[in-house]
């Protein structure tokens, strides 16, 4: 089912008179790292451009996030979800292999994306969402047993998506000109509003940012079922529309998509009230 702009207006968190940075959901990032730094400054710039109460920043990319962001924060503590993985590798995680086996262990929603995949596959479970393009999804589900080639999910990613999420037990979110969403036992999404100036590196670390901040502010209903499915298709939809407002016809970096976040969520929200 085709997961449209007003469908996502709802699920974006307003603040209200009330509402204080811990209340309105705190994410904790684990990404980046000496080979791939950029990719954590993108998400997390991604995540504090959605709406977010506050970002604990725990990766091997803190001076360059802070340089980026200082409102970011490096200290450990309580976080409503996690988003870990973009920019580091499977093969050389060192340190990090702890903090995503910590997150995969606790109980907050996840976000799992590249070098994060295979620990996903070695630990499923309800609330974890993961982001692969193609080529991550064949590496997960041979991880698994499953041998398909990336050209056979090319050629059907919606159907893949759902197997995945079938045999894998978790939230699958499938990258490509059309974004593919499965939810096992849950709804099965599509959103296919970024122009192709998006496959450009990075963009898909901003996808990442865009869902973390969704996840941490709507913490206290993301792991209903359908919640996660709907939350990584509202993101997707964030995504492509601030791609398409950066762009107007043009070329576009994963930042410039970043920086058009908040014009995104204001569309959305106003569209909602009009
Ligand atoms: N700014 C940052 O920090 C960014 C960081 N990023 C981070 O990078 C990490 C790896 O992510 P990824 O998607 O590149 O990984 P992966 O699926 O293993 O792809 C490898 C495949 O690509 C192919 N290939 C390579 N060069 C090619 C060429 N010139 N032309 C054609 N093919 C080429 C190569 O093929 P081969 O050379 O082996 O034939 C192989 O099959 C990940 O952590 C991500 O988060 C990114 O998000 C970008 C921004
Ligand atoms: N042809 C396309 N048209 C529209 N969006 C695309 C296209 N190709 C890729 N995308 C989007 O661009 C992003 C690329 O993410 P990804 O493959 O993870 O790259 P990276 O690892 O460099 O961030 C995803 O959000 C994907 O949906």
């Amino acid at each position: 089912m085709p997961w449209a702009e007003r469908d996502a207006a709802a699920h974006v968190a307003v603040p209200t008179a009330v509402s204080d940075k811990y209340s309105r959901g705190v994410l904790g990032v684990v990404t980046g790292s000496s080979a791939y730094p950029g990719a954590a400054v993108l998400g997390v710039e991604a995540a504090a451009r959605t709406g977010i109460g506050m970002i604990r920043y725990l990766g091997d990319a803190t001076e360059p996030v802070l340089a980026r962001r200082p409102e970011v924060v490096s200290a450990p503590g309580r976080v409503q979800a996690w988003l870990i993985g973009s920019g580091t590798d499977s093969q050389d995680l060192g340190l990090l292999a702890a903090l995503f086996s910590d997150a995969l262990a606790s109980a907050e929603p996840v976000i799992a994306d590249a070098g994060a995949l295979e620990s996903v596959a070695l630990a499923p479970r309800r609330g974890v969402i993961v982001t692969p393009h193609f080529r991550e999804l064949a590496r997960m589900l041979a991880a698994g047993g499953t041998r398909v080639d990336v050209a056979d999910i090319a050629a059907d990613p919606g159907r893949w998506a759902v197997r995945a999420a079938n045999r894998l037990g978790v939230t699958v979110l499938l990258k490509g000109a059309t974004t593919w969403i499965a939810e096992p036992d849950g709804p099965q999404l599509s959103v296919s509003i970024a122009p192709p100036w998006t496959a450009t590196a990075g963009a898909g670390d901003v996808l990442g940012g865009i869902l973390g901040a969704l996840l941490a502010t709507n913490a206290a209903t993301a792991v209903e079922p359908g919640m996660p499915a709907r939350l990584a298709a509202s993101a997707a939809v964030i995504h492509g529309l601030a791609a398409s407002i950066a762009s107007r016809g043009g070329p576009i970096t994963a930042l410039d998509i970043a920086e058009r976040v908040p014009d995104a969520v204001r569309r959305l929200l106003s569209s909602e009230s009009g």
